[in-house]
């Protein structure tokens, strides 16, 4: 069976430089979830034409861009990773090109074979942020996950986190007293039921 190798990390978009190539229904939802995740994110949308609904949303977020052309490689210049999701094939694959070429991180949308990374399904509870793939499998399984997580996980756990952050700054002794004593007082939160 193929294995799961993918390696999730945490991405600061507010200070990086995001491209995505494609206004249409796509890139309407792959910048959707970025803004609800990371209404900050710095993301410029270049595009023939754009879906007046994602103009609506770029008005929204200062910190978008909306930039009326079709696409070429200089388009790349000063990004830390490229989205494409136009309806044109062969420029979702010069971009997926250009990209490697440039060792640039890029994910065609919904096209697997031409992602570096994927965008996954997110849950975000204040400080905690769940992030889930299915390994490209099953994007509607993503979508599920996310549901039944937003639903099992408390609302309160961010104060948890909060709290538990200020007790660490109230405790003594060295690193490892530190360890010891985080988690002896979570270890209710995982203790398996009788
Ligand atoms: C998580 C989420 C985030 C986002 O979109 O940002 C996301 N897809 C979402 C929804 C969704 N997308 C599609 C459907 C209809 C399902 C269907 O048709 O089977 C649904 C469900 C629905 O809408 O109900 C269409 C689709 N998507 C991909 C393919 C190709 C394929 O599967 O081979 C096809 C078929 C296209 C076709 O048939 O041509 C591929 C990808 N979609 C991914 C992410 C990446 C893998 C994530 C992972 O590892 O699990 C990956 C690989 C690339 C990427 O795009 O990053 C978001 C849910 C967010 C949420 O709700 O929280
Ligand atoms: N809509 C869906 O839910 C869906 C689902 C699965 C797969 N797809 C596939 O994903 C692709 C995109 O679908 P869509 O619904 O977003 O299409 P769309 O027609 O709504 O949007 C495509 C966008 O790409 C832009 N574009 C085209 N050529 C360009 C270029 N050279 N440079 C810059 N921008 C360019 C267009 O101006 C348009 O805004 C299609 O190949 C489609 O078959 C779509």
């Amino acid at each position: 069976m193929e294995r799961n190798e993918l390696y999730p990390m945490f991405l600061k978009v507010n200070q990086l430089d995001v491209l995505i190539v494609g206004g249409g229904n796509v890139g309407l939802e792959k910048l959707s979830f970025l803004l609800k995740s990371s209404p900050n994110a710095n993301v410029d949308v270049i595009s023939i034409d754009f879906l007046d609904e994602l103009k609506t949303l770029a008005n929204q977020h200062p910190h978008v861009n909306l930039i009326q052309k079709a696409y070429d490689i200089s388009d790349l210049e000063q990004r830390h990773f490229v989205i494409g999701c136009t309806d044109n094939l062969d420029v979702n694959l010069q971009i997926n090109q250009d990209a490697k070429a440039k060792h640039l991180l890029v994910n065609i949308a919904d096209t697997p074979d031409q992602c570096d990374f994927y965008l996954g399904g997110i849950v975000t509870k204040g400080h905690v942020k769940i992030a889930i793939s299915t390994n490209g499998k099953s994007p509607t399984t993503a979508k599920r996950l996310r549901q039944l997580f937003e639903e099992v996980i408390p609302e309160n756990i961010t104060e948890l986190v909060s709290n538990l952050n200020l007790y660490r700054k109230t405790l003594k002794g060295d690193f490892q007293n530190k360890v010891d004593e985080m988690n002896k007082i979570t270890e209710g939160f995982v203790s398996k039921k009788k």
